[in-house]
C-alpha cells in the first residue's frame, strides 16, 4: 500500500550529504575523491541546464568539425567537455583528464592533484537534436606517476579494475547521477526547482536475469556466429528487443530491469564502437558493483583489459550474470581465437 502523505517529497539526503557521510565512514579519506564527485556533480547541473534549452538557443546540431573519433562533433559536446574540464580544474584534486574529444592526455595545470579523470563529457550526443536521453560517463583513477609533476601515459593507461571511482550521469526524462566508489552502487535524482541532487536509488543491484536484449541488429549479417546464434535464442525465448543506441539510456535501463547490452565486433570494426577508457571501463565498475558481469564477449573481463591507446575499443557485453553467462557460452562456443585486443 503506498503511503500517500509520503507522495510528491523529496527523498532526504543531498549529494554532498551521502559524499560527505561516506567520507566520514572511512578515517583515512582525505576529501579529495568526495571533491571530484562534488566538481562532476555540478557541472552534471550545468550540462542539465544547456540539454533542456539547447533547442531554444541554438545549441542543437554540429559544429562543423569531426573529434579525434572521426565524429561530427555537436556543439554540446563540445560544451560539455569544456565543463568538465573546468570544473576538475578549479576543483584542484584532478592533474589530468583523457576526453573522448580530445586527442590527448590534457594537463589541468594541478600538477599536485593525485587523480585522474577519464570521461566521455556528451555520449550519445547524435541523439540530441531529437530529443532522447544522452549522458556523461567518467572513470576516476589515482596517478601513479609522482605527485609534482605532468601526468603521464602510464597514469591514462590503467586497467579498469584501478578505477577508485566510476559513474554516469543520464539527462533523461529525470536526470541522474549514478555512481560507485567500489562499496555499491547509489543514484540521485536531479531536483531542477531545489538545484539538488537526491538519494532515489540506494544500493543499486541489477536483477540476476531479465526479459530485454539491446543491440542494434541492423548490420546482424556481419556478426559473428556465436552472437548471431544468441540473438535467435533471445527470439526463440520471446525476449524484449529493446535499443535506444544511446549507450547511458540502454545501460541504466537495463540496469534496472534486468538484461542484456552488446555492442559487438564486425569485420570492418574488429573492435566494435564503444571506446574502453571513456564508456566500458565506468559501466563495467558499476555493473559488477551492482552484482552484473561486462565482457569483450571472449571471456574476458573488461575490468582485465590493459589499455595501450588512448582512444582503444572493444567489443562490449554487460548485463545480469545469468544473461551474460549465456551469451558468452554462444560467443565462445564458435570464437575464433585471434585477440581481439
Ligand atoms: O548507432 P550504433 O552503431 O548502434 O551506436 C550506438 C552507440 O554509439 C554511441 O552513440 C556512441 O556515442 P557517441 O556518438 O556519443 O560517441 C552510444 O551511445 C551508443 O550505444
Amino acid at each position: 500500500m503506498v503511503d500517500k502523505s509520503k507522495l510528491g517529497q523529496p527523498v532526504g539526503t543531498t549529494l554532498d550529504r551521502f559524499i560527505k557521510n561516506k567520507q566520514d565512514e572511512f578515517s583515512f579519506a582525505t576529501g579529495e575523491l568526495s571533491q571530484i564527485l562534488r566538481d562532476i556533480g555540478l557541472a552534471g547541473k550545468i550540462i542539465n541546464r544547456e540539454i533542456s534549452r539547447a533547442g531554444l538557443v541554438d545549441l542543437g546540431g554540429s559544429v562543423g568539425e569531426q573529434n579525434i573519433q572521426g565524429e561530427n562533433q555537436q556543439k554540446l559536446d563540445v560544451i560539455a567537455n569544456i565543463r568538465f574540464k573546468r570544473a576538475l580544474r578549479n576543483g584542484g584534486e584532478v592533474c589530468a583528464i583523457v576526453s573522448e574529444e580530445d586527442d590527448g592526455i590534457i594537463d589541468l595545470n594541478n600538477p599536485h592533484g593525485r587523480y585522474i579523470v577519464a570521461i566521455d563529457p556528451l555520449d550519445g550526443s547524435s541523439n540530441i537534436d531529437v530529443n532522447v536521453s544522452i549522458g556523461t560517463i567518467f572513470s576516476v583513477y589515482r596517478r601513479l606517476s609522482p605527485v609534482g609533476g605532468p601526468a603521464l601515459r602510464e597514469d591514462v593507461l590503467q586497467k579498469g579494475d584501478d578505477q577508485v571511482a566510476a559513474g554516469y550521469l543520464l539527462y533523461g526524462s529525470s536526470t541522474m547521477l549514478v555512481y560507485s566508489t567500489g562499496h555499491g552502487v547509489n543514484g540521485f535524482t536531479y531536483d531542477p526547482s531545489l538545484g539538488e541532487f537526491f538519494l532515489s536509488h540506494p544500493n543499486m543491484k541489477t536483477p540476476t536475469t531479465g526479459s530485454i536484449y539491446s543491440i542494434n541488429e541492423g548490420p546482424s549479417q556481419l556478426f559473428d556466429d556465436g552472437v548471431r546464434q544468441y540473438i535467435q535464442h533471445c527470439k526463440e525465448q520471446q525476449l524484449t528487443a529493446r535499443y535506444i543506441g544511446s549507450l547511458v539510456g540502454d545501460f541504466h535501463r537495463n540496469m534496472l530491469k534486468g538484461g542484456i547490452y552488446i555492442y559487438p565486433a564486425t569485420p570492418k570494426a574488429p573492435n566494435g564502437k564503444l571506446r574502453l577508457l571513456y564508456e566500458c571501463n565506468a559501466l563495467a565498475y558499476i555493473i559488477e558493483q551492482a552484482g552484473g558481469k561486462a565482457t569483450n564477449g571472449k571471456g574476458t573481463r573488461i575490468l582485465d583489459l590493459l589499455p595501450n591507446e588512448l582512444h582503444q575499443r572493444t567489443p562490449f557485453f554487460i548485463g545480469s550474470s545469468e544473461m551474460m553467462e549465456m551469451a558468452e557460452s554462444f560467443n565462445l562456443a564458435t570464437a575464433d581465437t585471434s585477440p581481439v585486443v
